[in-house]
Formats: structure tokens, C-alpha cells, sequence
């Protein structure tokens, strides 16, 4: 007995009767119909593609009622089979060669999704993996269906140059929070239009100009001041035990505060007890995962649960926003800066402008740095070597500055501070990955070299396997050597110390040193913003704790064990980082 199907059925399908092979062909082909239109069509709107995705299925399930007598049997069937056929359609073009990357190397499993990605980014191994990756298969690999990762130093000017390409979707992926507050398009890290990036980025650009900057600094150094102040206090006339990864989190959270809207959050006074560093950095883990599948942070911005944490925190960084907001001018912070610097015809309100990047100063500026810091310390501790000759610079240096920290001009000169800064940045890349492009959109697509890259295709430069590339960082590209980023002929005529400085070579014959390869910042019009401010941060806050401390680890702390649990989440997150200090020089 036939069953009229409850929903109407267009040009009557559902009243002819269809054989059950015949329905469930018809179900597969309007699958394979929807995977052929959505590849050529690349679907904006999630929400309507999964109601198509929904509807499809009922007609053959009505026409299966002529022959099954019960409705839900009928549509299980159709749904069951509609998917099967849609992701085998899927699966099977994605591994076949008609798939524009089909020439490239990868892993069949990170051919054919971008879970196997999303699985890695989960255990904050992503680095590691693509590392392994790039061993394997070579300086371009297939890392998802539709996206490659390139180790290949020619080609880092048109993936991220001024003739490169817009931003991926990776941070479309990382933003799951509703965009009532954080719009994508004030937001000057997520912007995908080549045009809006460049003007979103004017006023940023002006605002670490070489005036602002100067303005910082001060803060910088009171900033800094308080932090060496509660250390000595931690210290008293004995030994001081902390986590430096705590300490560093507090200062750079602090001076982010400072920078972004004159905002004080106490961190080094207090402590985290309104858990903000914390809450701050749990809230990673969830786009760590979902920037790999950037439609399942479609899903996360909608579900009420997730995402809390960074809730939580976006809503407290907003809240200092709109009170810097209704003050006067008190210091000439970030916020008055980017009002300066803002076109009036560009923008007539540029408050949101300058809310949603007040916040992402907080975001992109301090974990970052507060990671650097602590790469910094953790492989100058293990390299006593590399320690002492550091401490023996800074000494040098404070003693022909009268007895305080050089201004930030010679410390910007001083050959072994910026060696090993340079040296941790490269070996513990703060953003070991994450660094995404993506042809513009309506190009058609891009010419990489020989290679063409179709629009709709993503390419990553992940710095952390970039860095330790011996084709460009040789010897021991995975030791801590600051001595390589020295002057050659220096380093070749001896000049820098005893033999061990020289890393078992005996000329400067064979390395490879190769700069356009190191990218910690990025490059490009899009890369980091705050770059000369970090740079000022990370010198000026380990020449004054080298200075003012001794440091040793606590006994008992297993480096290898600390190192192997560094996780890439957007920024190379550590553990605890447990070090005594005593006092050594006052300042
Ligand atoms: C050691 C510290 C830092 C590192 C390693 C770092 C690294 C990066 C990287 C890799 C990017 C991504 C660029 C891309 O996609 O190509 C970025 C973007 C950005 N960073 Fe930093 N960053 C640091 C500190 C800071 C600080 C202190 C600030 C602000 C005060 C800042 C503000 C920004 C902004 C606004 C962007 C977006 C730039 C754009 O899209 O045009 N960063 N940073």
C-alpha cells in the first residue's frame, strides 16, 4: 500500500510511483548535485545550506512511502543515503586527480578533511605535526582538502608580501563569539578585503610610529620597575621561588593594560584572582580546534555554553574599553592614538573601530610577549654558557649607562640580547602557526611562482617549521645557538668568546643563516603590528631582570618534560616555569 507522504513533493514526485532503486538513485544524485554546486559555489551562508541539506532528503524519502509502509523507515533510508553519497562525492574527488591539489604530497587523511588538523590543533601538537609533515613530504605539503602548507623561503613574498594575498579564514574560524561587539571587519587581524586591511591599518601604523612609541616607553619602564620591584620583594635577603611564566603573564598583561586604554589590572599586585590570565588562556582551546573548521565556529558562536571563558574576557576588555572611553585624556595610550590617527573620512565613528582593537591589543600583545619572555629565560637557564656571556653585556652596558638600564636605542644595539632573543623566538616561535592567506576572493585565483593556487585554496607559512628548516638554519637548527644570528666575520675571527661559542665549527664555512626565513612577527603588510613594541618589551625586561636577579631552575624541573609540553594554541603556550631568584644589582 502506497502512503501519501505528508509534505507536498515538487511536479507531483510524490504521487508517481518510483521504483526504491530509482528514489534512492534520484537521493544520491541530488547529493552529488549539491557537492558539484557547492564546489563551484563556495556557500557564505551556512544556515541556508543546511536547511537545502535538510529539505533534499524528504522528496526521495516520498517517494520511497509508495513502498515502505513506515515514514520514519523511509526517512532514515533517504537521509542515510543522501550523506553517504554526498560525503563519498566528497571524499572521492577531494583524493581524485581532478582536485586542483591533487599534485601535491600530504597524508590521505589531511586530504580528504580538515579534522585531522582540527585533531592535532585539539592537543596543541599542530606545530609538531606539520613539522613532521614537512620532514616527510617535502617544503609543500597538502594539509587539508583545500589548503597547503609552504616551507619555501622564494615563495614567503607572494604569500605574505605587498604582492601577496588577503588573510585566510583561519580568524573567521578563531572568532566564536557573536559579532555584535568584535565585528570581523573592525578587526584588523580577521579582515579578508586587501583594501579595508590597508585602511584598518593606517591608523595602527601611526600608532607605533617612533613618537607614540616614545610614549610607551615610559610606561614600559614603570611598568617593568613594578614588576622587578615585587620580585625583590619575593626575594626579601634570601631566595625567591616563582613561576616566571606567571610573572612574565602578569607584567605583560599589565602593560597591555597600560598601553591599550591606561587601565590598570593590577596582575602584579594582586595576582590572577579574578582569573582573567587564566580564563584568558583556557579560552583558546576552543578555536585552537574550530579555526581548522571555520563553519563549526558557526556553530560555537550560536551555542550558548561554549566560548564563556572568552565571553567572559572579551566582555571585561570591553568594559575597560568604554570606561577609557568616557575619560579624559590621562596618557597618550593606544586609544589616543588610534582616534589621532583615525580618517574622519574614512570613518565617522571610529568608537567600535577602536573598542574591537582595543581588545585585540590585550589579545594579540600579551600572551605573545609574555611566551617570548619566557622561551628567553627557559633556554638561557639551560645554556648557562649563553647565560653568563648575556649577563656579562647587559653589566657592561648598565655600567657605561651610569649605572641604569640603556635607553632603548642601545639596547636595541646590543649584539648578544638581540642574538638571543632572536635565537628563543626562532627555536619557541611564539605564533608557531597560524599564519594563514588565501587568493582574494572573485581573483579566480593566484600565480605562486610556477604554482596556481585557485581561489577557494589556502596556503599556511608556519613559522615554527620554517624556523627549524636546516636549509635555512644550519647547524643544529634545533639547538638554542645564539651565536648564529652574530656577524660572521666576528664570530669566524674568534672575537665572540671560547671555542664552544662556535657550536662545533670550525670556520664560518657551512652555515646557513638564512633571515628572510625567520618570521616570528610575520611579514608584510599584514604582519604583526606591534612588532617595535614587543621588540622594546623583550629587551628591556630581560636586560633589567638579568641585571637585578640571579636566576637558577627550582630542583627537580625536567627542561625536556617542559619543552615537550610547550602547545601551539594560536600562541606557544607553556607550563608553570618554577625558578629561584636571588638579588644581585640594584638599578
Ligand atoms: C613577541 C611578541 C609578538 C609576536 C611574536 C607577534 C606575532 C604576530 C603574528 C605572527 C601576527 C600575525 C600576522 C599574520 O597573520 O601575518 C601578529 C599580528 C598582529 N599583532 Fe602581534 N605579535 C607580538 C606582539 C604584539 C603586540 C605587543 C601587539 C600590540 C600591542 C601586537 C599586535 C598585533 C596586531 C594588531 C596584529 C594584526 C596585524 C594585521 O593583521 O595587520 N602584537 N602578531
Amino acid at each position: 500500500m502506497a502512503l501519501v507522504f505528508p509534505f507536498p513533493t515538487p511536479f507531483g514526485l510524490g504521487d508517481m510511483v518510483w521504483s526504491v532503486h530509482q528514489a534512492l538513485i534520484v537521493d544520491a544524485l541530488a547529493a552529488v548535485g549539491v557537492h558539484l554546486y557547492c564546489r563551484k559555489n563556495e556557500p557564505e551562508d551556512y544556515w541556508k545550506l543546511s536547511a537545502v541539506l535538510l529539505a533534499l532528503p524528504l522528496v526521495p524519502a516520498s517517494l520511497l512511502t509508495h513502498h515502505i509502509p513506515s515514514l520514519l523507515l523511509c526517512l532514515f533510508i533517504a537521509f542515510a543515503v543522501f550523506f553517504a553519497a554526498l560525503f563519498s562525492s566528497m571524499m572521492l574527488y577531494r583524493i581524485s586527480p581532478l582536485h586542483p591539489l591533487a599534485g601535491y604530497p600530504g597524508p590521505l587523511l589531511w586530504r580528504v578533511t580538515k579534522f585531522s588538523a582540527a585533531y592535532y590543533g585539539a592537543f596543541g601538537k599542530y606545530h609538531i605535526k606539520l613539522k613532521q609533515l614537512h620532514d616527510r613530504y617535502g617544503p609543500i605539503v597538502r594539509i587539508g582538502p583545500n589548503e597547503l602548507s609552504i616551507v619555501q623561503v622564494e615563495l614567503i613574498p607572494q604569500i605574505l608580501g605587498s604582492q601577496g594575498m588577503p588573510k585566510g579564514p583561519l580568524w573567521e574560524g578563531r572568532r566564536i563569539l557573536p559579532s555584535k561587539n568584535f565585528n570581523i571587519n573592525n578587526h584588523l587581524i580577521g579582515v579578508r578585503d586587501l583594501q579595508r586591511h590597508a585602511q584598518l591599518r593606517k591608523p595602527w601604523n601611526k600608532a607605533f610610529g617612533v613618537g607614540p612609541l616614545k610614549d610607551y616607553e615610559e610606561m614600559l619602564r614603570s611598568r617593568a620597575g613594578m614588576m622587578g620591584s615585587r620580585l625583590d620583594e619575593i626575594c626579601g635577603e634570601g631566595v625567591g621561588r616563582v613561576d616566571l611564566t606567571e610573572w612574565t603573564s602578569f607584567f605583560a598583561f599589565d602593560f597591555m593594560g597600560d598601553i591599550a586604554f591606561t587601565s590598570d589590572f593590577s596582575l602584579l599586585q594582586n595576582g590572577d584572582v579574578n582569573g582573567f590570565v587564566r580564563d584568558m588562556e583556557e579560552a583558546q582551546s576552543l578555536p585552537t580546534i574550530v579555526q581548522h573548521v571555520p563553519w563549526l565556529a558557526k556553530i560555537t558562536r550560536v551555542t550558548p555554553f561554549l566560548g564563556t571563558k572568552l565571553r567572559k574576557f572579551g566582555g571585561f576588555a570591553l568594559e575597560q574599553a568604554k570606561k577609557r572611553a568616557g575619560k579624559p585624556m590621562l596618557k597618550k595610550d593606544l586609544f589616543y592614538h588610534l582616534i589621532q590617527a583615525v580618517d574622519p573620512e574614512f570613518m565617522s565613528n571610529p568608537l567600535p573601530f577602536i573598542m574591537a582593537n582595543a581588545v585585540l591589543t590585550i589579545l594579540a600583545g600579551s600572551d605573545t610577549t609574555s611566551s617570548s619572555m619566557a622561551m628567553i629565560f627557559f633556554n638561557l637557564l639551560r645554556e648557562p654558557r649563553c647565560y653568563k656571556k648575556l649577563q656579562k653585556e647587559i653589566d657592561v652596558s648598565v655600567a657605561e649607562a651610569g649605572g641604569s638600564i640603556p635607553s632603548m636605542e642601545k639596547l636595541g644595539q646590543l649584539p648578544y640580547l638581540n642574538a638571543v632573543i632572536n635565537e628563543a623566538m626562532r627555536l619557541q616561535a611564539p605564533v608557531p602557526t597560524s599564519v594563514q592567506r588565501a587568493p582574494k576572493i572573485g581573483s579566480g585565483g593566484k600565480m605562486l611562482g610556477s604554482m596556481f593556487l585557485p581561489e577557494g585554496t589556502n596556503v599556511q607559512v608556519p613559522p615554527y617549521v620554517l624556523h627549524r628548516d636546516p636549509r635555512y638554519f644550519y647547524p643544529n637548527p634545533d639547538s638554542f645557538w645564539p651565536e648564529r644570528w652574530l656577524s660572521q666575520e666576528s664570530w669566524a675571527s674568534g672575537d665572540d668568546g671560547d671555542a664552544s661559542d662556535r657550536n662545533g665549527q670550525e670556520g664560518a664555512g657551512g652555515i646557513i643563516h638564512e633571515r628572510a626565513a625567520f618570521i616570528p612577527f610575520s611579514t608584510g603588510p599584514a604582519a604583526c603590528a606591534g612588532k617595535p613594541l614587543a621588540l622594546m618589551e623583550l629587551r628591556y625586561v630581560t636586560a633589567m631582570l638579568l641585571r637585578k636577579f640571579n636566576f637558577a631552575f627550582q630542583a627537580g624541573f625536567n627542561a625536556e618534560k617542559w619543552e615537550a609540553g610547550l602547545a601551539d594554541r594560536l600562541t606557544m603556550f607553556r607550563g608553570p616555569l618554577p625558578v629561584e631568584i636571588t638579588r644581585r644589582g640594584s638599578i
